[in-house]
């Protein structure tokens, strides 16, 4: 098993497997927590980062939906936080019981965390990210006339609403999360990519926006040093012709490897591509790193090399 300082960035699954109240979700992430105590066990320092987009969009519509002048909706960065406090405290309370367990001795925090982003991103002119649920194609046109929001289609599977998505530049709170880390608790932080702010000359404010979770742990794992970068999704590993009869698993695989398949379109906008950019960026930072994309039931004997796409530079 690798030592070490891994950052994880948890996907969709782990959090919400279709059933959108609170006691499915933190059953899932009971479920999450009991493969995440595999690692911890090994005395590995890790930070969880986690997703937001079907969280962040349903507080988004509560908002709407509850709007009056008593109580006045919130505007996307403060649901972000919402959804920031809301997940992070179940990761925490799934962790601590799957610690007791295993008579592990840690503790568990989450961080709100701040990310930076460029107002002038071209992401605020071309909304991309998907958030709450999905729509069929005649819902979410009339959705799309009734409101000024924004709905595409969401990798064949539905139409769902799209706010912009920058990149990050920085993590505020970068140096808080290190040190937390390195004094050996477990760190939940910058969930649903970060509560996006932008500097102004009273300081940070928030602006409307979902960063993307893999990007954001990606800039994160780099900030704390981590050396290894894991992103958790539905799949073991990532393919090439995916879905197709031809399908082939890529399970070592470098950064140049990868750009060329970038090139023949092998990875779903939106879906597979975020990660496989992210894990590129990451492995061609100082030193020697790697990153692992995999599924949660497979991330213990990835770490070992022994399943999921390993990616070096
Ligand atoms: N080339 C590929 N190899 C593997 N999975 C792919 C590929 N292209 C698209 N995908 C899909 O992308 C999904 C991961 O994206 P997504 O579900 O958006 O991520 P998250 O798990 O972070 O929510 C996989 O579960 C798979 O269905
Ligand atoms: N913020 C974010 O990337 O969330 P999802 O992974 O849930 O789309």
């Amino acid at each position: 098993m690798t030592r070490g300082k891994i950052v994880i960035a948890l996907g969709g699954n782990a959090i919400q497997t279709g059933d959108a109240t609170a006691k499915a979700q933190q059953e899932a992430l009971e479920k999450t927590a009991e493969q995440l105590v595999k690692i911890i066990e090994k005395n590995i320092d890790i930070v969880i980062v986690h997703g937001n987009g079907p969280q962040v969009g349903n507080i988004l519509l509560q908002q709407k939906v509850a709007e009056s002048e008593k109580t006045p909706a919130m505007p996307l960065d403060t649901c972000g936080a919402m959804s920031q406090g809301m997940i992070g405290y179940w990761i925490e309370n799934a962790i601590e019981k799957a610690l007791k367990k295993h008579n592990i001795n840690k503790e568990v925090v989450t961080v709100v965390t701040r990310v930076v982003v460029d107002e002038k991103d071209e992401a605020f002119n071309n909304p991309t990210k998907p958030i709450g649920p999905f729509y069929a194609e005649d819902e979410a046109r009339k959705l799309m006339n009734e409101t000024k929001a924004v709905f595409k289609e969401d990798a064949g599977r539905g139409w769902r609403r799209v706010v912009p998505s920058p990149i990050p530049v920085s993590i505020h709170e970068h140096r808080v999360i290190n040190s937390l880390v390195e004094q050996g608790d477990i760190v939940i932080a910058v969930g649903g990519g970060g509560i996006p702010v932008i500097h102004s000359e009273e300081g940070l404010i928030g602006i409307e926006a979902v960063i993307d979770k893999d990007f954001a742990a990606q800039k994160l794992a780099e900030l704390v040093g981590a050396d290894i970068l894991v992103i958790l999704t539905a799949v073991d590993f990532v393919y090439v012709n995916f879905n197709q009869p031809n399908q082939k698993k890529l399970e070592f695989v470098t950064a140049d490897e990868l750009e060329e398949y970038i090139k023949e379109q092998q990875f779903a906008a939106g879906s597979m591509l975020p990660k496989i950019e992210a894990a590129i960026h990451f492995v061609r930072g100082n030193g020697e790193r790697k990153a692992i994309i995999t599924s949660l039931e497979r991330v213990y004997e990835a770490l070992e090399e022994k399943a999921g796409t390993i990616i070096s530079r």
